[in-house]
């Protein structure tokens, strides 16, 4: 049997701002896993682009620098740290200058399938080692992972999303900050939709609706899903 006959897999996709990453990593926590962030790929890869000197409109250009993405990534959920070609651009690619370009790359056709098939790869390394993983995104239910047994899309309402990501970027939630970031949320979303489907379930893709859920209810609501598809998943007690 390999490694991930047995692994615990979860697959996480939803909207800007439904609290994704942030969940995801705290129930890989609980569960005592690895972590996946795959948009942090799809922003790598823009970073270096942009790094490189490569205009994102070219599009076979893009494509043959996902082939070559020099990118590390850990898996360890409470020590996220991304570098490319050895820099460390952790921070750097959650910028606004990242996060208002990094649509253009995701929405490349020519990039999806080199970045989904590294995913796959990066699912199946980090379960053999760490014995599951928590991979989230736009498309892990649906085309990265659609056979992983346990899919959530986490959603929350529009107000919720935009509440939360200005509260995040501009530390206040007042009608400036969150004009500023419909941008980042809505603009986004509506263009990365039109490669991937993650504001309605798929088939046997359970929905978690966080908008009147704190962050801890969050947590609480996927770890009971998790537990209900699984039947043994416990939290690591550790
Ligand atoms: N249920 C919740 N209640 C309140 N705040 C939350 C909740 N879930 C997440 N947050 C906060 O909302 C912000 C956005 O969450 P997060 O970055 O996890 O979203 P995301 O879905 O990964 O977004 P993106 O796809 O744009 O990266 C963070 O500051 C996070 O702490
Ligand atoms: N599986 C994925 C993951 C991410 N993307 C796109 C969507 C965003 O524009 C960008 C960055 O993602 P984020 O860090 O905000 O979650 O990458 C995608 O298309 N597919």
């Amino acid at each position: 049997m390999s490694p991930e006959a047995s692994a615990l897999i979860i697959a996480i996709d939803g909207p800007s701002g439904s609290g994704k990453s942030s969940v995801s990593k705290a129930v890989a926590a609980q569960l005592g896993v690895g972590y996946l962030d795959t948009g942090a790929m799809y922003r790598a890869l823009t970073w270096w682009c942009l790094d490189q000197g490569i205009d994102l409109t070219d599009e076979a250009a893009v494509v043959e620098a996902a082939r070559s993405l020099p990118l590390e990534q850990s898996t360890d959920p409470t020590d996220q740290r991304v570098s490319v070609g050895g820099t460390d651009v952790t921070d750097e690619i959650r910028t606004t200058a990242i996060s208002s370009e990094v649509s253009k790359v995701a929405t490349n056709t020519g990039v999806r399938p080199i970045l989904q098939q590294a995913q796959r790869d990066r699912m199946s390394a980090i379960a053999a080692e760490t014995g599951g993983v928590v991979a989230e995104g736009r498309d892990i239910t649906t085309v990265v992972a659609p056979d992983a047994p346990v899919r959530i899309l986490l959603t929350a309402s529009e107000e919720a999303r935009l509440r939360r990501r200005s509260a995040e970027v501009h530390g206040t939630a007042d009608e400036e900050a969150i004009a500023a970031t419909r941008d980042q949320v809505l603009r986004r979303d509506r263009d990365d939709s039109a490669v991937s489907q993650f504001t309605v379930a798929a088939d046997g893709v359970v929905t978690v609706d966080t908008s009147d859920l704190d962050f801890d209810e969050s947590v609480e609501a996927v770890l009971a899903v998790v537990a209900s598809l699984t039947g043994d998943a416990e939290p690591d007690p550790r």
